[in-house]
């Protein structure tokens, strides 16, 4: 699901267009983490947390080693088979990027119509996770007129909405009370029951403490100890391979589906590649095509009333 080997990353030193680099903020790290698993990314501020997480979700390359996620090595990837996979990511971020100038409703319906997803049937899903954050009635509120507490709960329900493979949060609890905290874990918990494998970097102790659960440790940019995540590798996960289906891609992609994806991209497409040991794939056949679109299929993604039920029991 998630590979990490031998990864280093630098950052630009000067500026991103001053051809310089930094120190690396990431050294050597390499784990892996096998589909449906849960593990908390823990670590001092700086110790690189955040960097994981990016290359977790395609924002960045690593400039040495590979990292691999949903069966895609994002070294020498070409940049069209990044997007198909970063549709089933799902990404909280620590200063949450949410839209502004889109409605609170457009922010969160934004994963499902990236996977095209019909306008008829995602308002129920977009109402059921407006509701569950319990700003239902903030839809057609714009981002800069919520609190950041609320802006936060955005982010999560646009994260969760499309029932992604791989859900990374970047300290999610940042901005919530302790009871928003705990209801947050229990969805993050949900959905791992339900087969998203969940990436949490946090230093929320409390948090740690609700759910133990596998950890990699960061300091300085290297990984310093690993209380069971390294190892999980071997064991094969019990959860049916296709807990989530593919996405389907959208039918055309218009200039603003587009725009909103590099809104989320720490670097712009021009910025994308740094200096990675080895040159990427020469132009050619790519590796990695768009699943091919289906006419009449069912909608991919089911409803959410597993995931109601288990946060009533919460
Ligand atoms: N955009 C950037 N440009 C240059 N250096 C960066 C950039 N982002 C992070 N770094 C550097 O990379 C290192 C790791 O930062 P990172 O944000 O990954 O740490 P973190 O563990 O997430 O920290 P925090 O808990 O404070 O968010 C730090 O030394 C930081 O200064």
């Amino acid at each position: 699901m998630v590979r990490f080997e031998a990864v280093g990353l630098r950052y630009p030193g000067g500026g991103p267009h001053t051809g310089s680099w930094g120190p690396e903020a990431l050294v050597d790290v390499t784990f892996a983490l096998p589909q449906g698993s849960f593990t908390w990314l823990l670590g001092p501020s700086g110790a690189g947390k955040s960097s994981v997480l990016r290359l977790m979700h395609l924002a960045l390359r690593p400039t040495r080693g590979e990292v691999e996620v949903l069966g895609l090595r994002t070294s020498r990837a070409r940049r069209a088979a990044l997007a198909p996979v970063r549709r089933r990511v799902g990404v909280v971020f620590q200063d949450f990027r949410l839209l502004p100038y889109l409605s609170v409703f457009d922010n969160v319906a934004l994963p499902l119509r990236l996977a095209g997803r019909p306008e008829a049937s995602l308002r129920a899903d977009v109402t059921e996770m407006l509701r569950w954050v319990g700003l239902a009635g903030r839809a057609e509120a714009l981002p800069p007129e919520l609190s950041g507490g609320e802006q936060q709960r955005i982010a999560i329900a646009r994260a969760v909405v499309h029932r992604p493979a791989l859900l990374v949060a970047d300290e999610p609890t940042g901005n919530l009370d302790s009871h928003q905290a705990r209801r947050l874990l229990a969805l993050l918990r949900e959905m791992n029951r339900l087969g998203t494998t969940v990436v949490v970097a946090t230093h929320d102790e409390d948090l740690v403490s609700r759910f133990p659960a596998p950890s990699l440790l960061l300091h300085d940019g290297r990984l310093h100890d690993v209380d069971g995540a390294r190892g999980v590798e071997e064991v094969p996960s019990e959860r049916p391979d296709q807990a989530w289906p593919e996405p389907r891609a959208p039918a055309a992609e218009p200039e603003a589906v587009a725009a909103a994806e590099d809104a989320q991209d720490d670097w712009p497409e021009e910025r994308f590649a740094p200096p990675h040991e080895a040159p990427p794939d020469p132009a050619g056949e790519d590796p990695f095509p768009e699943p091919p679109v289906r006419a009449n299929r069912a909608p991919p993604y089911g409803r959410l009333p597993s995931i109601r039920r288990g946060l009533r029991r919460e």
